[in-house]
Parts: structure tokens; sequence; C-alpha cells
């Protein structure tokens, strides 16, 4: 803001020495007057009066210049450190969100309110905001130095000023209000069928579809295309409206002044001033209203970004509890739970104690809760009616009970990396001794020795240059990384072939000694070793049995 208000001075002060150049390119004496209170000898001829006018004059350019793009590189600077500061707080807002929250977005949202829509904010917006109150401080600094040259000009000029913002405000703005709701769209879309493109290539080639997709895609392009052409002819409006306006009004008050004026000549000093003021108040005033209609196209965005960050603010999903040891059991007390907009419970009335060190299965036919479960006992799901304590008073959305789990999803995320990388997920340095532990216990040894770069081998995105069982492999030794006291595995092991399982299951049997671990698997011999095996049906736990007694109730399931 002082850079504002230094550069707005220093146009006041540069529009006033082009009238005093003026006065003195009309008649040096009169120079000689200023120059005099600047301790200029009084006996200067009047080239030299004019030369060292203009000295001066190109000096305060200089300086105003000078000013004026420090004044640009620092609210860029700034603008842009405040857009970096708030996209990490937004991230850091989703990383806390519940799991639920999750489930009602898709990537697409997200990468376009942390990217497209937090940088329009900033980019668009706030520098929006920023040189529409400098250039309005100029714009009005102007005009008070015209009402102090000549109150009817700067009247007819505020006038015209004023005409031209109620009409753009009344007619145009809201046009660009809806152009940024269709382009956040159109890019919303965009984005999605383009993610879809990439990610369904497979499904896309071998089902011949792909003219679909670029089609979806291509609908939302064109469509983007002809809003932004729409948007930039409009945006020339204002400008050619304020020329004809301006130049007409300039010529008119010029031929108006020349009424009151013995010759044209005696008034090139004060027409100057006017013309100067006039050339800058003129290109000022235009870029006031490009970037009032820049703003009000970035309002959608501003909208949902704040949309975004209330929302997931509104209630804290994890806690923070001192660190706690898990000492003796995981109890499910009555347990209930609905997804969002679904009609009936996912889970309900589910009792369950979980004894530390003891290997649970879990089985239950497709759709009966099972990965609900495990989502509500990992603490990613809140229960609708219920809880679920550690030791009795331990919340299991703590980070602390994150931090002693190791879990294993039904399909795993691969990130476009090393297997190093993927197993040590999110380390920035790799306990090579950890690494190589876990490479061994999770099978992967013998795959790994096969390879040109053995862990330094890039898995490509979505682990999509591996097998099924391999990515599942390096899931099971990421969970097994960070050597955690609880295991929880989601179908985990279902991509392997018996013989691999087996060995896998041998290998989990011996880390499972001293962990606690609840296993879903749809096959029974991976739970051979369960102490128990809890049945679930329709949302309910329907049994509670071992294996040796798991056959009829097994087969009943299936
Ligand atoms: N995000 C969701 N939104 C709405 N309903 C869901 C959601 N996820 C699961 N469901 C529903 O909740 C119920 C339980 O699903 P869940 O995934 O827990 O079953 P599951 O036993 O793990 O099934 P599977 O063995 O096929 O993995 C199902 O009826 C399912 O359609």
């Amino acid at each position: 803001m002082a850079f504002a208000l230094t550069t707005s001075l220093l146009e006041v002060v540069t529009a006033s020495v082009i009238v005093v150049f003026a006065q003195v390119l009309n008649a040096p004496e009169t120079g000689l007057k200023y120059l005099g209170k600047i301790d200029f000898p009084s006996d200067l001829s009047p080239g030299r009066v004019v030369f060292y006018t203009a000295m001066i004059v190109g000096v305060v350019y200089l300086i105003k210049n000078i000013v004026a793009a420090s004044e640009i590189f620092f609210q860029n600077f700034f603008i842009q450190k405040m857009s970096y500061h708030f996209k990490g707080k937004l991230l850091h807002r989703y990383a806390g969100a519940d799991y639920e929250f999750y489930l009602t977005r898709n990537s697409s949202l997200g990468t376009q309110v942390v990217g497209r829509d937090t940088e329009m904010v900033f980019s668009s917006g706030m520098v929006a905001i920023a040189i529409i109150l400098s250039e309005g401080v100029v714009f009005f600094a102007l005009i008070g130095v015209i009402i102090y040259m000549n109150p009817s000009l700067a009247f007819t000029i505020l006038g015209i000023g004023g005409g031209i913002a109620v009409v753009i405000t009344k007619f145009v703005l809201p046009w660009f209000y809806q152009f940024g709701q269709k382009l956040q769209e159109t890019a919303l879309y965009g984005n999605q069928n383009l993610i879809q493109f990439f990610h369904a290539f497979k499904e896309i080639v071998l089902l011949g579809k792909g003219e679909f997709f670029i089609n979806a895609y291509q609908v939302h392009s064109l469509k983007k295309g002809k809003i932004q052409a729409l948007q930039s002819s409009l945006n020339v409006l204002p400008r050619i409206v304020i020329e004809i306006l301006f130049m007409g009004g300039i010529v008119v008050t010029i031929g108006i002044l020349c009424l009151d004026q013995e010759s044209p000549v005696h008034m090139l000093g004060m027409l100057g001033g006017y013309l100067y003021s006039g050339f800058r108040l003129m290109p000022g005033l235009n870029r006031i209203i490009n970037q009032l209609n820049i703003f009000k196209s970035t309002i959608p965005s501003i909208e949902r970004v704040h949309r975004e960050y209330i929302m997931m603010a509104a209630k804290k999903n994890y806690v923070d509890v001192p660190e706690f040891s898990f000492d003796r059991d995981l109890e499910i007390k009555d347990l209930s739970f609905r997804y969002i907009n679904v009609g009936k419970d996912a889970l309900s009335g589910i009792f369950l104690k979980i004894k530390k060190g003891e290997f649970i299965g879990i089985v239950g036919e497709t759709g009966s809760g099972k990965s609900t479960l495990v989502n509500l006992i990992l603490g990613l799901l809140p229960p609708c009616k219920g809880f679920i304590l550690v030791d009795e008073k331990y919340p299991v959305n703590s980070y602390q009970w994150h931090g002693k789990i190791g879990y294993v999803p039904q399909s795993i995320y691969l990130t476009d990396d090393t297997i190093e990388k993927n197993i040590a997920f999110g380390e920035t340095v790799t306990d090579k001794l950890r690494l190589d532990a876990v490479i061994d216990t999770a099978q992967l040894r013998d795959f790994i020795d096969s390879l040109p770069e053995r862990e330094k081998t890039f898995v490509g995105e979505h682990g999509i240059r591996l097998s099924g069982g391999e990515r599942q492999r390096i899931s099971i030794a990421r969970a097994l990384y960070h050597s955690p006291e609880v295991l929880i595995f989601d179908e985990a092991t279902s991509a392997l072939d018996n013989e691999t399982e087996a060995r896998l299951m041998e290998t989990i049997n011996t880390v499972s000694k001293d962990r606690t671990v609840i296993m879903i698997a749809h096959r029974l011999t991976t739970l051979k070793n369960c102490s128990r095996i809890v049945v679930m049906d329709k949302g309910r736990v329907k049994d509670i049995t071992e294996y040796e007694k798991m056959d009829n109730v097994f087969n009943e399931v299936r």
C-alpha cells in the first residue's frame, strides 16, 4: 500500500512537472521562477532554462517509473507468496479431512481447487484488487490535480468515468461472473475427462472408445475456447468506449476552453497538463474496468475455494492425543455406520473385542461391510452410533493410533516412482536395513534381483509396469516398513498365486507373533492361523467362530 501511495504521489508530481514543462516551453522566463526556488542562478538563457527543466522532468520520470516497476515486482512476489502459503494451508486441510469427505469428491475437483481456483484467487483476483486500488488512487489523485487546475474539466472527466462505471457495473460485470462460472465448469469437466482418458487407457483401446473420450474432452475444450474469446472481446469494449468518450470529451473541452482564450497558443502550457492527465487517466480507467471484469470472473473460484476451505474446517477429524501404548484390546461397541446419501446402514449393531496380539480374520459376502468396518477401525470414518476405543480410552481417529498401524488395502496406490520410494512411502531418506528386511518378508527379493535396476526400478503410474501380485507385495512391504504394532490386511493376498500366498502367509504368521493382525480374506486357507474369524452378513456380525468350524459357515456366506 505504501508503494501504491508513493507511485500515486509520483504520478501527481509527474503530471505537475509536465504542466510546468509545457509552460516553460511556451514561456521560458516562467521557468526561472521555478528553478530559482531550487537555487539555480537567475541569469540563465532561455535555452538553458528549457534544458534544465527538461532534465528535471527526465529525472522525475525515471524515479517514478523505477518506483512503479518496484511496486509491480514486490506486489507480484507478495501475492505469489500468499498463494504459496494458502495452497499449503488448503492441502493441510485436505490432509486432515475425513475419508467421508473424500468419498464425495474426485481428484479433478481437488486438483482444480488447489491448482486453477487458488491460482485464480491470487494471480487474477488479488492482482486485480491491487491494480484497482493503485490505479484508483492514481485516478483520483490526477482528478484532484485537474480539479485544482480546472474544476469544470475535472467534473466532466468524473462524469464520463462515473457513467462508464455505472454501465459496466450494471450490464457488463454480471456477464463476467457467468464467464467465470462457465470457465470453472469447463475446466473441471475437461480435466476430469482428461484424467479418465489416461487412467482408463487400456479399456478405451480394447473397447475402441477413444472417440467417445476424445469428444467428451473436446466438448468442454470448445466451450472454454468460445467463452474465452467472448470474454477477451468484451474486455476491449471499455477501452473503445473510453477512447471515444474521452477523446471526444477532451477535444470538445479544448474547443470550449478556446472560446475563453485569445489564442490557443496561450493555452499550450495548461493543455499539456490536461492532455497528459487525460492520456494517463484513459488507460488507467481502462485498466480499472478490465481488472473489475477479471475480478468478477474470479468470484466463482473464490467462492469454491472458500467453500472447500470452510467445509473441511467444519469438524476436526483427527485428534492429537498423548502418545499411548496399546496394551489390552480394541473394543467395538454397538457400532453403526451409514454412508452419506445412502438409505441403509452399511454397518449396524457391531460388538467386537479384539485382544492385543490376536490374529483375527473377517469374512463375508461381497458388500457385507468388511472394508467399511476396517475403515472405522482405522479411524477414517466416524461412527454414526457406538464407539471404537483402544484400551477403553484412546480414540482410533488419533494420529497416535494411525502410527501403530500397517494397512494393506484392497488396491494399493503406487506413485510413479521407484520400488524403494514406494515401499518407504513419503520418506525422504530410506533406511536400507529396514528396506532389505521388508523386501525379504514380503517375498519380493527374487523379483527385485531379476530387475537390472533392482529396487531403483520405476513402477509406472499406479504401478502399471508391475503384475497385480507384485503390486500387492510392495503394498505389504510398505505396511511392514514402519514395524507397526497392528497389521490390517484388506484382501491383501487376493492377487497372489496359491504358492506365493502360502509362502507370504507363512511370513505374515511369523511377523504376526508379536503383533495384532486383522485380516479380511476371501480364501478360507488364508485364515488358517486366525484365533477367531468374524463372519459378516449385511452389515452385521453374523458369527464369531474358529477356522476348524468355518467350513459350514463359510459355504453359507458365499
Ligand atoms: N463410499 C460409499 N458410498 C456409499 N456406499 C458405499 C460406499 N462404500 C461402500 N458402500 C456400500 O456399503 C456396503 C458395504 O461395503 P463394503 O465395501 O464395506 O463391503 P465389503 O464387504 O468390503 O465388500 P467386498 O468384499 O466386495 O470388498 C455396500 O453395500 C456398499 O455398496
